[in-house]
Parts: C-alpha cells; structure tokens; sequence
C-alpha cells in the first residue's frame, strides 16, 4: 500500500540570504516514516527541519535543540506552553496562577511516561540537562501534532534512555523526522535515513539497506580517526 505524501521536495536550495547551505534538494516524506536525519556539524540538519517546520507548520510538533525552555517557570508551565495559542489570552493567565485541572492531569501522565514524575512544580532551571531534555520532548508531545521533528532530542541521554524516549515519540507520532549523532540508532530505531554532507543530501535511503560505514562517510572527520586509531 502506497503511503500518504506530506512533503515533497524538488531542487530547493536552502540557506540564509545569499549563502546556500543545501543545494539543489529533492526529497519525499511520506505519512509513516520514521526518518533520521544524519550529518557533520554544520552539514544543515537544523536548516533542513526548519525549511519542514515551515512548509508543515502546524501538522508538525517541534522539539528545538536549545530547547526553549523558560528556566524560572515550572515544568508544568513549560510543557503546557505547547497548545499555548489553543487556548484564550485569559485562560492561560488563569492556568499560570492556577494550573488547569485537565491539563494537570494529562501533563502529569505525559511527566510520569518521561520518567519526569514528581518535578512538575520545579523550575526548569533547577533540572539536569537530560531532564531538560525530557521536558522539551514533554512539551512537543503536548502539542498534539501529526508528525514529530526533533533537532537532536536525544543528544544528551544515555542510549538506553534515548531508546526509551524515541519509543515514547513513536507512540504518538507515526511520522518523525529526528536530526541525531547515533548512527547506531539510526540503523535500529528509524526506517529511512537522510544523511547531508558538502551541501548535498547524500543519503536518502532505507535504513536496512545501509552500514555504519555508509554513514560515517557523512562525517569528513572519521577516516581521520580511524586512521589515527589504526
Ligand atoms: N541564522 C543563520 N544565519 C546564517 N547562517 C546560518 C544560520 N544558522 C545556521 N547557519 C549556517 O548554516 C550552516 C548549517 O547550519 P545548521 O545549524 O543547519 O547545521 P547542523 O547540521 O544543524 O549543525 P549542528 O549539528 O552543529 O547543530 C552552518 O554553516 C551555519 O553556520
């Protein structure tokens, strides 16, 4: 059965004003892929997911690599800042000085799946980077959306942890586009990989159809460091 198309792509350069940063880009998303989005630093992952971020706009939920965080507020606050511009002006008020009964409710469960259970009144700024990390998940997952991006939303926790987190995404969201550094992960966890190098998607194939080696060949530094270690 052929799969849904949610964006298609075809000879899109993307940079910022004059500088080009992927060029001449042509790719598909379709309704169930679980994608991985692979490259050096600076390869465009970010640019990529915002250029998808923009053309989806609300189908997609957006889990940032900062994070976007407010520190001094609550985790409670910060994840229900996802389906902010649901709700009135005055009921978000309401909810910041007395948390909707709902909306606790469910941000709690979302909290509990997260591994983030009794935190929900602390302030952000009080948390461990991995914890952070959770919460921006957290706020991504509340916003309902039809397919999930991430920029790195499992950089910063073991891979135990990270496997975890990205079942939890799948959950919800049949359709992801996560940008990541574990190759080992892309291989297992996701079913296509698009990986950029030199301004170009060099890879955008099934994940059973490549090797680590195909994908190290994204990083310009790796034969450096194979050959140092050999
Ligand atoms: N707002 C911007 N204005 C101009 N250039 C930018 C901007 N954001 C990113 N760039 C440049 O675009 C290129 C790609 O950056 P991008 O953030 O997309 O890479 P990335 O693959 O996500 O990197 P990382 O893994 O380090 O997050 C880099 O050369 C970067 O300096």
């Amino acid at each position: 059965m052929s799969q849904a198309t949610l964006l298609d792509l075809r000879d899109a350069n993307l940079g910022y004003g004059d500088s080009v940063v992927v060029s001449r880009l042509s790719l598909t998303l379709r309704a169930g892929e679980r994608i991985a989005l692979l490259g050096a630093s600076g390869a465009g992952k970010s640019t990529l997911l915002a250029e998808l971020r923009q053309r989806l706009a609300e189908r997609a939920a957006w889990c940032p690599q900062s994070h976007g965080l407010v520190p001094q507020l609550a985790v409670y606050h910060n994840v229900y800042m996802g389906r902010l511009e649901r709700h009135s002006a005055l009921a978000n008020l309401c909810n910041l000085l007395r948390p909707n009964r709902r909306a606790w409710a469910e941000i709690s469960e979302l909290c509990r799946e997260l591994g983030l259970d009794g935190l929900l009144k602390r302030p952000v700024g009080q948390l461990s980077g991995g914890q952070r990390q959770r919460v921006a998940i957290a706020r991504a997952l509340y916003q309902q959306r039809e397919l999930f991006l991430g920029d790195e939303p499992v950089a910063s926790v073991d891979p135990h942890q990270a496997l975890r987190l990205l079942a939890l995404i799948d959950k919800r969201h049949a359709t992801s586009v996560i940008a990541l550094h574990q190759r080992e992960l892309a291989l297992t966890h996701f079913n296509r990989v698009w990986g950029l190098r030199d301004g170009r998607l060099a890879i955008d194939a099934p994940a059973d159809e490549l090797t680590l080696a195909d994908l190290d060949r994204l990083y310009p530094d790796a034969h450096d460091a194979n050959d140092a270690e050999g």
